[in-house]
């Protein structure tokens, strides 16, 4: 897959544009931090990709195709989308976990002891299996949200601040579970040095 997107401004109503003449391409095995300041409009160029929201100028190119409904509809279910803060609704995690799997075109939930090795390569407990998932830690909720991810083995991950909430020790089992397939497209939103440097590409919006 192959994104670009070229020369695109928006703005959230009549306000000033939050992005401004923006343009980048993503493609296969490409690992890409979007950093910037808090309010320079991060997570805004992941909900224009997904499509969320429509640029007000500029152009979005999918496969090297202008994004249309079935470009876009390719695109949805082609990858996997991880906000700044999950939620998986209430209940327990066993009882949460398996609900992303459920959508049209995603895999089967995997069985609980492929869960748990992906749990175990991520450093979460076990035991998190029977508590209520928004009693979780903001650093076990993120690494949920990272298992999620993977299990759900999409090629194309969009991830939020995947790091904002972990220590060293976390950030390195999450960035060795994610990088392990060196084929997907990662794009993320980042003010982590440390993930940062782990990127192979790097799109600055505050120059
Ligand atoms: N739904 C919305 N309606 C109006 N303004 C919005 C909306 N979402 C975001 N904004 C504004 O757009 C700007 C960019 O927001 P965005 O969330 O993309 O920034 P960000 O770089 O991801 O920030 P952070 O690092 O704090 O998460 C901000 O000024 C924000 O207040």
């Amino acid at each position: 897959m192959r994104l670009r997107i070229e020369n695109i401004s928006f703005s959230y109503g009549k306000d000033m544009p939050v992005i401004s003449h923006f343009s980048m391409e993503g493609k296969m095995g490409d690992r890409i931090a979007i950093r910037g300041e808090s309010g320079s409009g991060k997570t805004t160029i992941i909900r224009l990709l997904l499509g969320f929201e429509r640029p007000t100028k500029g152009e979005i190119f999918i496969n090297d195709k202008k994004r249309t409904f079935v470009q876009l509809k390719f695109l949805r279910q082609n990858s996997c989308w991880l906000p700044q803060d999950l939620d998986l609704g209430q209940g327990k995690l066993k009882e949460v976990f398996c609900y992303p799997f459920q959508f049209k075109n995603n895999p089967p939930c995997p069985e609980e002891q492929k869960i748990f090795s992906i749990f175990e390569r991520l450093g979460l407990p076990k035991k998190i299996w029977s508590e209520n998932f928004e009693n979780l830690s903001t650093g076990q909720r993120q690494r949920v949200g990272i298992a999620l991810c993977y299990l759900l083995d999409k090629p194309l991950i969009f991830l939020d601040e995947p790091t904002s909430a972990l220590d060293e020790q976390s950030k390195k089992k999450v960035s060795e579970l994610l990088f392990e397939d060196q084929e997907k497209m990662i794009i993320s939103t980042s003010h982590d040095q440390w993930w940062i440097d782990r990127c192979s590409k790097i799109i600055d919006l505050d120059t």
